[in-house]
């Protein structure tokens, strides 16, 4: 993009001097005739050059002023505009960021400066991102974050290329934000700052005066201020010893496949039971499929159990999309390997689900159980795993908030929990929240094993003892 404008710059240059080599060829004609005009026009030789010159020499000269410089160069910038972030893109970015100093509690100024939990990269806001984050977030009601986006564009360090925001704009914001808030002598004193700075802004004087009587004869209700503060949970995995009784096995599943190679396994719960796979897929594989479906992502969609429907959702900022088990050797493999490791028949099963997440990615906390009244009727998902196809640098941890536990993404493993038992029952402890990414972009796959269809690779335990449901825990 950037050598097409530089191309369409020179382009120009040469439109330029070409424009003003003819002024000065005209000038110098002009000079000559205007130190004695009448003597100049009666030489037949001048006067028809004259003529000659203002016939045809100023249509040239409009048709070359008409000729448009540089249209290949302009059709390469349209034909790439649909490359570039939408608007949408821009919102989802600045909404990321908002979530992610909400689920780590960061302090927003820090995170302007590029300190973000507890690591400071070597990156800033400036002025107009804090202002463009702070006006996002007031547009989508968040007007606590808003104001907290102000105070650290005040902070922040303004570029010379930046007329927007001044000062005057940004305490301006910070009033309304204020307001909105029920903040009213704050947003006050916000509104005297402002003209500080713009001393004969009329609006800003005639908002300063609406609001003062409005403070004196104190009729304004105060306004009733959303919460968007997230459930206190431990995205950073750092809140609660992470698990208590975790161990460490190398598992075959009783497959004779396995046998050969068990698979590195961490056991952190067996009631529900959640465990993680080690090295399962190769980072050959797992770059495969990032690199084969990165183009097919779609915003993703969520499921709403009570309507029955999918929408784009903003429980869940990602892009998405499906991978037919069938498709290629590859996911042939992993299929393969996940009806041994889990002991199911992976016929009963989705298909697999692919997830980027980018800046502040996440999915709030939910159950993968669809809820439906009987199990026995309807078919549900018995259990998930979630592998994970890239290292996460900051954030992004699955997180069982019933049972403390912060799994961290590493490229190749795989998560696995049971969301029902073997009655059918839901394991409402398996309820998790996929946390914002803070640095990197997160890629996992998931596969969605089903409860029927499992009757001959998983029978009901004899005697209803339904916690043994996990074949992986008869075996220990
Ligand atoms: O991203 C994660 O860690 C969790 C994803 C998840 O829970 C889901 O897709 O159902
Ligand atoms: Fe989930």
């Amino acid at each position: 993009m950037v050598s097409h404008l530089e191309a369409y710059i020179e382009q120009l240059e040469v439109k330029k001097a070409n424009i003003l080599t003819g002024i000065e060829m005209m000038n110098k004609f002009q000079n000559e005739a205007w130190t004695n005009v009448t003597d100049f026009v009666a030489n037949p030789l001048n006067s028809f050059a004259l003529i000659r010159h203002m016939q045809s020499d100023w249509a040239y000269w409009q048709l070359y002023m008409e000729e448009p410089v540089g249209e290949d160069h302009m059709k390469s910038i349209r034909d790439n505009l649909d490359s570039l972030p939408t608007d949408v893109d821009l919102r989802d970015a600045a909404m990321g960021i908002t979530l992610i100093h909400d689920y780590y509690h960061l302090d927003v100024k820090d995170v302007a400066r590029g300190l973000l939990a507890g690591v400071q990269y070597n990156a800033t806001f400036s002025v107009s991102d804090c202002f463009w984050i702070a006006k996002n977030a007031y547009e989508n009601g968040h007007f606590k974050g808003a104001e907290q986006w102000l105070l650290a564009a005040l902070q922040a360090n303004k570029s010379e290329e930046d007329p927007e925001p001044t000062e005057a704009n940004i305490y301006e914001k910070l009033a309304e934000a204020r307001l909105a808030l029920g903040m009213r002598a704050e947003a006050l004193k916000d509104l005297e700052a402002a003209l500080d700075w713009a001393p004969t802004n009329a609006r800003l004087l005639q908002k300063k005066q609406e609001l003062r009587v409005d403070l004196l004869m104190n009729t304004t209700q105060s306004p009733e201020v959303m919460d968007f503060r997230h459930e206190d949970m431990c995205c950073s995995g750092l809140c609660s010893p992470r698990v208590k009784n975790m161990f460490c096995i190398y598992y075959d599943a009783g497959s004779p496949y396995l046998l050969l190679a068990p698979v590195k396994t961490e056991l952190y719960s067996l009631d529900p039971y959640v465990a993680l796979y080690h090295d399962v897929i190769s980072p050959n594989d797992a770059s495969f499929i990032r690199e084969t479906h990165k183009l097919l992502l779609t915003p993703s969609d969520s499921y709403d159990v009570f309507t029955n429907t999918s929408s784009v959702s903003d429980y869940r900022t990602a892009k998405s999309v499906w991978y037919d088990p069938e498709q290629d050797e590859v996911i042939q493999r992993i299929e393969h390997l996940v009806g041994e490791l889990t002991h199911t028949d992976t016929n009963a099963s989705e298909i697999y689900q692919i997830i980027n997440y980018g800046i502040g990615g996440h999915f709030i906390r939910h159950v993968d159980y669809r809820q439906v009244k009987r199990v026995f009727s309807e078919p549900d998902r018995l259990a998930t795993m979630i592998f994970y196809l890239s290292d996460v640098p900051q954030g992004g941890a699955t997180l069982f908030g019933k049972l403390d536990l912060a799994v961290f993404p590493k490229l190749g493993s795989a998560l696995m929990f049971h969301v029902l038992n073997s009655t059918g029952d839901f394991e409402d402890k398996t309820e998790h929240t996929g946390c914002p990414v803070i640095v990197g972009s997160k890629w996992i796959m998931n596969k969605w094993i089903q409860y029927l269809g499992q009757e001959f690779k998983r029978p009901c335990p004899v005697g209803g003892d339904h916690k043994n449901i996990a074949y992986e825990v008869q075996d220990l």
